[in-house]
């Protein structure tokens, strides 16, 4: 059952602005939570959500992850003078001081925690919360890059006092490096950090050595940090799907978050003037739903960062719709990531593989995943001999396509490819005993043919006896939902009717728990399937030179 989506926003959080000269933040103004706001207003978006009151943080709160010497000084901040305001800020970066800063400060603080409480309570299923200042900048005594304190790091480490939660997934698709969120988890293996960032090779803001792909964590920790560097502006919307599939979903799945935390920045949108880059505002809504799968869909979107207003607006309509279970608009020409992103992809994984087992391989195959994709023409010249209508593709019609797939009589052929129309997946399986490759077989291999091949329908049969187990079928059907605007016809027999149904209807998937390692002996099949479809479906690319 879907207890809907909340939207947390106050206007109090715009009456706060710079006040005197400064070219590196001037961009962050109040008008960026009016236009959110109002976009959501506009497209009815707000109407359908739950709306939560803020409330004001608690210094408890604060100081689950600042010292008592920064709050100390920070509240002293309302009875400054401008001159006195301006001396404060100069101890700090990129970052600027106000007389109603530290309330606004506490509103946004305030404002995450309850999107937290009320996602984890269960009053809501997920939730965006619309705020400045923003927090990933912010350190444990120090303000930076716009941020006063850490909003999605606090709520973590909140969550796990106040709920204890096991295990945080904290996915950071903002264009900076959140080095505030990396340096309160390096060592804390219970929150996975993951952060793509405009890096140009340490010479783009903050300019930190820690931000780089190598960085992975500390002792314990060591794993749980996921560093992705673009070392190159103009990325789309292929580069930024390539790190999700063939990164962070397979870490994400393995890892099975009990909540998972987005410092939802949209400057990794075109035309914003700080990240530079290409991905289109829709991209967020395949982001978002990609990510609502796990943790049983809970899922808590915090606004960080986001400077072109239009671009902005466009992105939050893009999130919450996801977040509504809305189906996600087509993505449209995806031709594969750029050489910099395929560079920074193999980096990273290359980097992580001896702490996660999905990335040493591209996941095991205990199910034999027979890709079949066929084109709409073949599909009636072959088998709809009675429709009347050329177009229609009957369910009987459908039926016997599918009995001659499984006897392979249809078979995958280069040509078929391209006319359109159907994606065709069927999966034989030896039963349930290893979801983990299953899902990584679905990550790896089939969303990114999925998301290339872009088809108008979805259909997914689940063959007599296949063994898949409900939580497994509903991740596919789920994940699957991505595509064709989530048009998806799903023939099986009566026993997964409900589980089916469930996640049809826009239920997220149960979690799969954390995943062992898959059996290596597997492995080779789904590794030589994506070698041999690499060389003519991009987004399988993980390297720009065979995998080793
Ligand atoms: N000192 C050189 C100026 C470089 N610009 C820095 C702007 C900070 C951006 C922080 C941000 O966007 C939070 S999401
Ligand atoms: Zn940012």
């Amino acid at each position: 059952v879907n207890m809907g989506t909340a939207l947390i926003y106050d206007e109090e959080m715009t009456r706060y602005k710079l006040l005197w000269v400064d070219p590196a933040c001037k961009i962050e103004v109040p008008e960026r939570l009016v236009v959110s706001y109002g976009a959501l207003v506009e497209n009815g978006l707000a109407d359908r959500c739950v709306s939560i009151p803020v409330r004001e943080a608690t210094d408890a709160d604060i100081l689950l992850v600042h010292s008592e010497e920064y709050l100390e000084a920070v509240k002293k901040t309302p009875y400054m003078t401008l001159e006195e305001l301006k001396e404060f800020t100069l101890q700090y970066g990129d970052v600027y001081f106000h007389p109603n800063i530290y309330h606004c400060a506490k509103l946004a603080l305030g404002a995450t925690l309850q999107l937290v409480d009320n996602v984890m309570t269960g009053k809501v299923r997920n939730g965006l919360a619309l705020v400045r200042p923003p927090g990933h900048h912010s350190m444990r005594s120090a303000a930076s890059g716009f941020c006063i304190f850490n909003n999605v790091a606090i709520a973590a480490q909140y969550v796990k006092q106040k709920y204890g939660v096991k295990r945080v997934l904290i996915v950071d698709w903002d264009i900076h490096h959140g080095q505030g969120v990396q340096y309160s988890f390096e060592d804390d293996p219970s929150v996975l950090y993951f952060s793509w960032h405009r890096y140009e090779h340490q010479k783009f803001w903050p300019n930190l050595r820690e931000s780089d792909f190598d960085v992975v964590g500390k002792e314990k920790g060591a794993g749980s940090t996921i560093n992705v560097p673009w070392n190159k502006v103009k990325m789309q919307n292929s580069d930024y799907l390539s790190i999700f599939f063939h990164v962070l979903l397979p870490v994400a799945y393995e890892f099975s978050p009990d909540l998972v935390l987005v410092c939802a920045g949209f400057d990794s949108a075109i035309g914003d003037p700080e990240g530079e880059m290409c991905a289109t505002p829709d991209i967020f809504a395949h982001l978002t739903h990609l990510l609502m799968n796990l943790a049983g869909g809970k899922l808590c979107a915090v606004l960080e960062g986001g400077y072109n207003l239009k671009s902005l607006a466009q992105s939050v309509c893009q999130t919450v719709h996801s977040l509504l279970g809305d189906p996600a608009p087509r993505p449209a020409n995806l031709e594969g990531p750029c050489n910099s992103a395929l560079e920074s992809l193999q980096c990273v994984r290359s980097a992580h593989r001896k702490y996660w087992s999905c990335l040493k391989h591209a996941g095991s195959l205990k199910y034999t995943l027979i890709v079949n994709v066929l084109s709409f023409s073949t599909i009636r010249e072959n088998f709809i001999k009675d429709a009347d209508d050329k177009d229609a593709v009957t369910l009987s019609s459908l039926i016997a396509l599918v009995d001659k797939m499984e006897k392979n009589e249809v078979v995958l052929t280069r040509d078929l490819l391209y006319s359109n129309l159907f994606f065709y997946i069927s999966v034989l399986s030896q039963g349930c005993s290893d979801a983990s490759g299953f899902i990584q077989a679905v990550l790896g291999l089939l969303l990114p043919l999925g998301y290339e091949y872009d088809p108008s329908l979805v259909l997914l049969v689940q063959t007599p006896g296949s063994g898949i187990c409900d939580s497994v079928w509903q991740q596919l059907t789920g994940l699957l939902q991505g595509l064709a605007q989530g048009h998806i016809l799903v023939l099986m027999q009566r026993t997964c009717i409900d589980p089916t149904c469930s996640s049809l209807l826009g239920d997220a998937a149960p979690s799969l728990g954390q995943l062992h390692a898959a059996p290596p002996e597997d492995v080779e099949a789904v590794e030589n399937l994506r070698q041999r479809l690499k060389a003519d479906w991009k987004l399988l690319q993980t390297t720009d030179e065979p995998d080793d």
